[in-house]
């Protein structure tokens, strides 16, 4: 029996076709698998055609219909295991085909495809172009140090003839093989090629450092060895499972980076993943969880976390979606809920109730209270500020504590009498909100980790998704969830997102994820047009690693960007700035309208995004008033319901549309002044809190997936100044 796997460019190509023509592709697909190789031949109906223009001699097509074909990959190995690539239109289907080459990587052992006829094209214009230019973009890499990595004749030939990254992103995939070229991504960003070993082939499983040591793969061997590109069907049963269940892409094909670490047989301790916005990150997670899961043993209760309620709510969907029905028993023993809601649970099992959270306005007015009867030098926001990133970062318990800490991440100085009057507003503060049953979320932390460290952990692993805003409060209920043991801890998150003011060192929580660390680079959601013009906000901005509050480290303990990158491709962003509001709000009516009429996008896919509740109000109305449906994303409206987006930037963490609209980026309200503390006050929150500004507009920015137009009215924002200068 011919065996088959289908491409992740077949599941493409499916998902977009019409129900009848799924259903004639699922017969067909039946029927290949239930014939013999001679019958197949043989098969009138099936009429497995060799294209003689194809320039890979192994293509066939197969007929799904009278208009749509299959395309396939004849196995020449002895093996018996067929490719479905494609199925598309006759002619679609045709043209696609003979221009294809299928290969199997020297180095990751994985198949790739390539589009021969372009690359030579390519090969051609830039030779000519390149005559002028001496200087090459791999020329401090010999042809041994590209051959091993992977690179073959006809690429290297083209790796040869560039001149700029710029000419190597001209032939990014579907173009070029796609390892191949993540190989020469990596090394034009600077990469060494040991780092390239080490992060792209290594963990595929290849052993042998040079080419011409390695053993021959066949391509039934190459085709088991793409897990993140193809899929064999298996067993009775699996394909129906596959074209029904397994529809969203991410539940099959990961990146060889996220699989490494979603289904790495055992961590010896916490591991952690990082990566830009949109690199699948919370893909990674959920995996992780299902794993887990399966690995583990009957009684083990998993924790997964995120920073909202409706976050909890949409990866508790997402999980039960990857789980299918097969493993949809094992959900029982996940909880999936956000830190907050697991400290008030944990406080209220204790003591029977748990004190009510306080609203940031009733917290101002706390503090005001706490401060009545003194004249005192500091305002709500420091004393805010004080308790929360000193006293509850640290867990302080008594003022003897507090008198001999370090202020760490506060820029300004306090001398030994200041502390003991600032310990005595906070000891007001505390006894008055405790006098009306009320905490902050953070004391709340505070006060479960306190009583889990007495209890003891209650789940064998911890997965935590947007890692980088919490705060050492809540780390320490988390780390004291879970014992200190293998797979303990798995998070993920992007500290270029960090939008509130959570500066942590994980290692000092008892969180040490040194050796067990990786980085996503592969942006799954954005246009490479999105991406750069977004990244390019955060340009020369100060953002630490994930987890290291360390302003002393040699490189200043920063992240970044460094190769981050999509193969989406798009329009560039647009900004355009107005006269008035009203003027802006009727640009957006225009374009919103062009998204939906020209370019077929469902209004349920466009979301508009402003600094404040106000505006975002006055969108709604706006919109409603010009008959397109609007509804705003705090109301939590299901996926049912239709209607253009409309949400705070704040409230867009985590989210993705099709088209993103950000709103009112006006001089006055980004930075917004009451959120950053003034230089002369503290330069060190300052700069924290300034930095918090600038990635809320990039969180706001990354949320689009194919377009973003960015307004405002009247003075435009400095934050801008990098896009629209
Ligand atoms: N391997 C994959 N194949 C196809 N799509 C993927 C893959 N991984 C992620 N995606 C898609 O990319 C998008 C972003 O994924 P995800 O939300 O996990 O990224 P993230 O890194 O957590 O993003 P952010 O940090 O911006 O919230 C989603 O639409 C997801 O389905």
């Amino acid at each position: 029996m011919p065996r088959l796997a289908l491409s992740e460019d077949f599941f493409t190509d499916f998902v977009s076709l019409q129900r009848p023509v799924q259903k004639e592709v699922t017969d067909a697909i039946q029927m290949f698998r239930s014939m013999t190789v001679p019958q197949l031949h043989a098969s009138k109906g099936m009429h497995l055609e060799k294209l003689e223009r194809a320039r890979d001699r192994r293509i066939r097509t197969i007929r799904i219909t009278k208009f749509y074909r299959g395309v396939l990959l004849a196995p020449d190995d002895g093996s018996e295991l067929f490719m479905l690539l494609r199925v598309a239109p006759h002619d679609d289907a045709i043209n696609w085909a003979c221009k294809r080459a299928y290969s199997v990587n020297g180095a990751t052992a994985g198949v790739e495809v390539r589009n021969v006829d372009a690359l030579e094209q390519m090969e051609t214009y830039f030779e000519a172009k390149a005559v002028t230019t001496p200087a090459r973009l791999f020329e401090a890499h010999s042809d041994t140090v590209l051959r091993d990595l992977g690179i073959d004749d006809q690429v290297l030939r083209l790796a040869r003839v560039c001149v700029t990254a710029d000419d190597l992103t001209v032939m990014a995939p579907p173009m070029m093989p796609a390892d191949q070229y993540e190989v020469l991504w990596f090394l034009a960003q600077g990469e060494s090629p040991e780092d390239v070993w080490e992060q792209l082939i290594a963990p595929r499983g290849q052993t042998v450092r040079t080419a011409a040591d390695r053993p021959v793969v066949t391509l039934a061997e190459a085709i088991l060895n793409t897990p993140n590109r193809m899929v064999e069907v298996t067993g009775p049963g699996e394909l129906e499972r596959i074209l029904t269940e397994d529809l969203v892409r991410w539940r099959i094909f990961l990146h060889p980076a996220q699989r490494r670490y979603a289904y790495h047989p055992g961590f010896n301790g916490p591991a952690q993943v990082t990566g830009g916005p949109g690199t699948g990150k919370t893909v990674v997670a959920l995996h992780r969880v299902r794993h887990l899961l399966r690995t583990g043993r009957e009684g083990d209760r998993i924790l997964l976390t995120t920073f909202t309620n409706a976050m909890a709510a949409a990866l508790r969907d997402s999980l039960a979606l990857l789980l299918g029905e097969a493993d949809a028993h094992l959900l029982e023993r996940v909880d999936v809920t956000t830190v907050d809601s697991l400290a008030a649970r944990v406080i209220r099992e204790a003591r029977g109730s748990s004190p009510k959270p306080l609203s940031a306005a009733a917290e101002k007015s706390a503090w005001t209270r706490a401060m009545a009867r003194e004249e005192l030098p500091w305002t709500d926001r420091f004393l805010s500020q004080e308790f929360r990133n000193v006293v509850l970062a640290q867990g302080l318990r008594t003022p003897e504590e507090y008198l001999r800490c370090v202020r760490r991440g506060r820029g300004t100085q306090v001398g030994r009498v200041q502390r003991a009057r600032l310990w005595r507003v906070m000891e007001r503060f505390t006894a008055d909100l405790a006098s009306r049953d009320s905490a902050t979320y953070t004391q709340l932390c505070d006060q479960a980790a306190r009583l889990l460290a007495e209890s003891g952990p209650r789940y064998r692993h911890v997965v935590v998704d947007e890692a980088q805003d919490l705060h050492p409060a809540q780390w320490r209920v988390l780390r004291a969830c879970v014992a200190p043991q293998s797979d303990d801890i798995f998070l993920v998150g992007d500290p270029h997102q960090r939008i509130y003011d959570s500066r942590v060192s994980l290692g000092s929580l008892g969180v040490n994820v040194r050796g067990r660390t990786t980085r996503l680079r592969l942006n799954y959601r954005s246009t490479e047009e999105i991406l750069r013009w977004s990244a390019s906000l955060l340009d020369g901005q100060p953002v630490g690693r994930l987890g290291e509050d360390d302003e002393d480290a040699d490189d200043g303990g920063r992240d970044s960007l460094r190769g981050y990158r999509s193969e989406l491709h798009g329009r560039v962003p647009s900004a355009r700035g107005h006269g008035s509001q009203d003027e802006e709000l009727r640009a957006l009516v225009d374009q919103i309208r062009t998204w939906i009429d020209q370019d077929g996008v469902k209004p349920s896919e466009i979301a508009v995004c402003a600094r404040f509740n106000t505006l975002v109000d006055a969108v709604i109305a706006r919109l409603r008033r010009e008959r397109i449906p609007a509804v705003a994303v705090k109301d939590d409206p299901g996926p049912e319901v239709s209607g253009v987006r409309v949400a705070t930037m704040h409230a867009m963490k985590g989210l993705e549309f099709r088209c993103v609209a950000v709103v009112g980026l006006t001089s006055s309200v980004l930075p917004f002044a009451p959120q950053v503390t003034p230089a002369d006050v503290d330069p060190v929150q300052h700069r924290s809190d300034l930095l918090a500004e600038h990635c809320l507009l990039f969180v706001a920015c990354t949320r689009a997936r194919d377009a973003l137009a960015i307004s405002w009215n009247g003075e435009r924002s400095r934050l801008l100044d990098p896009v629209a200068g």
